[in-house]
């Protein structure tokens, strides 16, 4: 047996939720680029858990049924007034939120067809509630209420600033969640998936999830984009800070890729989204950073930029806390990791590789006090 390091290459499953076959991007059989310009967050919902596009009723049926469930349980808000204020990451606090709520949803444990369909509902419209709430209280601000009639990227927003948002941050956010909502087999994805295929419940599958996109090399990437940049601070600073990353060895957050080659078909519409939205904000600087940070990158070392790259900037400019980013992430990503939970309870197997032992040989016992 040898091993293959990080599992490069192997393939684990099949799945007809999505693909990446020479760098194109699709859900369902749908090219990225024409589910970014014309898809609705919730219509791909509806997609990816379906295998097909909604009909205009079924598509109003589900942002209903997700707009109806976006309450969360009392006590799981109560709990976030507990951790100690401003030491507790989001990423965090939403893994235990998530873990949470199963605690109060009396079908978590059943496994029937119609109690995992109420699970992705109310874990697709409770997740958007609890990352928001979190970010208020932890603020000393009162949650609130979603809005029954509100799309779900609108009342996202709305929950979070309180404030009316406007039509072009609805837009934006809308992409931005088409955009992430899934991604083949990465690594928060594979973790749901082996977490369900022991017969796990659907809660287990996302907490393990929300875990593994926490990490800086998977989704927490975005947060260290922001962090960079903020860093670096001005256009003129970037050929030092970067060259001298580069020199040392260390890795630029947001770009490279285990599966793309010639790049991220997301990365471009989120440079785009970039462009439109630091000008409106008066703050190109960020974008006009990120530009010089490619070119820097991508020449130097030839690696594009992936998804969370431009996403930084994006959500910065949508008035969004930096540590929020990663949660964002999971707001969207969760629709995926539910249609491959529900694809892997669908035809299941145990998933439980081998390792290629490379301890010591055998050994015999040695008492306590003859080592
Ligand atoms: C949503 C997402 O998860 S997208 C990915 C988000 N993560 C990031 O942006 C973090 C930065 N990027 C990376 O760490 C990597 O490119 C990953 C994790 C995305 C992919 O990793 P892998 O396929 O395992 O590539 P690996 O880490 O082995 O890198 C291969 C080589 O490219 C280099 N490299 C890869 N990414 C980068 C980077 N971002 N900056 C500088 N060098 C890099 C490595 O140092 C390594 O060089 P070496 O062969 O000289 O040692
Ligand atoms: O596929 C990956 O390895 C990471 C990624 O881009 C994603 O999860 O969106």
């Amino acid at each position: 047996m040898t091993a293959t390091k990080g599992l490069e290459g192997v393939v684990a499953t099949q799945s007809a939720i999505s693909s990446i076959i020479d760098d194109t991007l699709t859900y369902v059989g749908y090219d990225i680029d024409d589910l970014a310009e014309n898809a609705s967050f919730e219509e791909v919902i509806y997609l990816l858990w379906h295998q097909r596009l909604p009909k205009m009723e079924e598509l109003k049926e589900l942002k209903q049924q997700l707009a109806n469930n976006m309450s969360v349980p009392q006590e799981v808000l109560n709990h976030f007034t507990t951790y100690p204020i401003g030491e507790v990451h989001p990423m965090a606090a939403l893994r235990t939120a998530i873990s949470l709520l199963g605690l109060y949803d009396d079908k978590a444990e059943d496994m029937s067809d119609e109690a995992n369909y109420a699970k992705a509902i109310k874990l697709q419209a409770q997740i958007a509630t609890i990352v928001t709430a979190f970010a208020r209280i932890r603020k000393g601000l009162e949650p609130i209420a979603p809005k029954s009639d509100y799309g779900y990227a609108e009342n996202f927003l709305y929950m979070l600033s309180g404030k009316e948002p406007e039509a072009i941050a609805i837009e934006a956010f809308d992409k931005a969640l088409v955009l992430h909502a899934d991604h083949e087999l990465n690594a928060s994805t594979f973790t749901a998936r082996v977490c369900v295929a022991t017969l796990s419940d659907m809660y287990s599958g996302v907490t393990a999830a929300i875990g593994a996109l926490k990490g800086p090399l998977h989704g927490g990437a975005n947060e260290q984009v922001m962090k960079m940049l903020t860093e670096i601070g001005s256009e003129e600073n970037v050929e030092t800070y970067i060259r001298e990353k580069l020199d040392n060895k260390e890795k630029i957050m947001g770009f490279g890729h285990r599966v793309y080659r010639k790049g991220d078909p997301r990365a471009k519409h989120l440079r785009e989204m970039s462009k439109k939205l630091t000008a409106l904000r008066g703050e190109e600087k960020f974008y006009n950073m990120s530009l010089k940070i490619e070119a820097i990158v991508t020449g130097e070392k030839n690696l594009p930029p992936n998804v969370d790259f431009y996403s930084a900037s994006v959500y910065h400019s949508l008035g969004i806390d930096h540590d929020l980013f990663t949660p964002i992430f999971a707001v969207s990503r969760v629709s995926g990791w539910i249609a491959h939970i529900l694809e892997q309870y669908a035809n299941n197997r145990l998933i439980r590789p081998r390792a290629d032992y490379n301890g010591p040989g055998m050994q015999k016992y040695v008492a306590i006090g003859d080592r």
